[in-house]
């Protein structure tokens, strides 16, 4: 008894092999002539190339020259969210987004008259929007295979991965190099990269931006009194805290360094970023360390330097950043628990202190 057998569904006919099945429109493609390899003499047998190709944990499926699906192996039917049977005779394309499928639909142009017969396309990046409404990341190659293999008309095949675990992974790994794992706040590399596009948002619009750098006061004495541990808790309650402050959803607190936090303000004059800096001044002020077991008058302070970028005094924003430090560090050398405004560049007398 033959392993192969034939069915006719919906005037498709479906080849079905005893280990594995391939579904096939046979008007369009004789697959027996794919598995010709370049010496005439060694062939693939049928079934076992079905069995290769549905084991395989990649999308595959042949196309016509009108885009309709001839062949599809059981992992792009797994993509697709359809069966293979009801995917034969199924345009690929009505599984693209609008945009995807206009560029899609360029390409296979571009492919179908190109006179080159291995002409390929990919791997690209796409969005499947399968059958249950789930789209699927996943990335792509289009190529033609070549003439004297499918004998008749051009067919082209598609392989394609899933990239959702990817794509999480990536997001997961993208956060945290990006976030200060003690405060979850933006670190220093997030902050310097936020700082390049907001001032460049803001310069070119005309719009303020300031930024405020904030410091713990005599930080290295809290650790020396009550240890690293509750030091590591006292900065997770002041990120927190100054996190609090922040005016609008598009500014951005990042830890600058040990027990230095910093806030970008974009769009904020210098007297908004002002009354933000008192408002972290108060809130700090009024931090209370009993819950994790420190006597109830222990509190911290922090300093802070503030500069506005407006009408072109700063023309980078490293310059912006140093200025605010310097004010930083002025208000530590002025007495500490302060908030330092710098209005011009390298000008002394040209800051006030609050
Ligand atoms: N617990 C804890 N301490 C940290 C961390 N990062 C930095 N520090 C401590 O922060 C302290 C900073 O000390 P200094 O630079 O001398 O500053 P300061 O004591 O705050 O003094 P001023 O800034 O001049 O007011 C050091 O003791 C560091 O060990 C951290 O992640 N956890």
């Amino acid at each position: 008894m033959s392993d192969t057998n034939e069915q006719k569904t919906h005037g498709v006919v479906t080849k079905k092999t005893s280990n594995a099945e391939l579904s096939i429109n046979d008007d369009a493609l004789d697959l027996s002539s794919i598995t010709q390899l370049s010496n005439p003499d060694d062939s693939i047998p049928i079934d076992m190339l079905c069995k290769m190709i549905n084991l395989l944990t990649v999308g595959i499926f042949i196309i016509n020259d009108d885009g309709v699906i001839e062949v599809v192996n059981a992992y792009a039917a797994k993509l697709f969210g359809m069966s293979k049977d009801a995917l034969i005779g199924r345009k690929w394309s009505d599984f693209l987004n609008d945009c995807q499928r206009d560029e899609y639909l360029q390409l296979f142009d571009n492919l179908k008259n190109a006179k080159e017969e291995s002409l390929s396309h990919g791997p690209k990046e796409i969005t499947l929007n399968n059958a249950n409404g789930t789209p699927i990341p996943a990335d792509l190659s289009l190529s033609c295979l070549p003439y004297r293999q499918t004998q008749k008309t051009p067919m082209f095949i598609g392989v394609f991965h899933d990239l959702t675990s990817h794509k999480a992974e990536y997001k997961k790994l993208r956060r945290l190099a990006n976030t200060d794992h003690l405060t979850g706040l933006a670190n220093r590399h997030a902050f310097e990269k936020a700082l390049n596009q907001h001032w460049m948002e803001c310069v070119t619009n005309k719009h303020p931006i300031s930024i405020l750098i904030i410091d713990i006061d005599y930080f290295k004495q809290f650790n020396d009194k009550y240890g690293h541990v509750n030091g590591d808790k006292c900065l997770k309650k002041v990120a927190k805290a100054i996190d609090e402050c922040v005016p609008s959803r598009d500014c951005v607190t990042a830890r600058y360094g040990g027990e230095e936090f910093a806030m970008i303000l974009p769009r904020c004059s210098a007297n908004l970023a002002e009354a933000v800096a008192k408002h972290v001044r108060r809130k700090i002020n009024a931090l209370m360390f009993v819950n994790q077991g420190l006597p109830a008058g222990v509190n911290v302070t922090v300093s802070q330097g503030i500069a506005c970028e407006q009408s072109g005094r700063y023309n980078r924003p490293e310059a912006l950043l140093y200025c605010a430090d310097m004010s930083l560090y002025k208000a530590k050398s002025s007495g500490r628990d302060r908030i330092q405004i710098s209005y011009e560049v390298n000008e002394e007398n040209e800051s006030s202190q609050i």
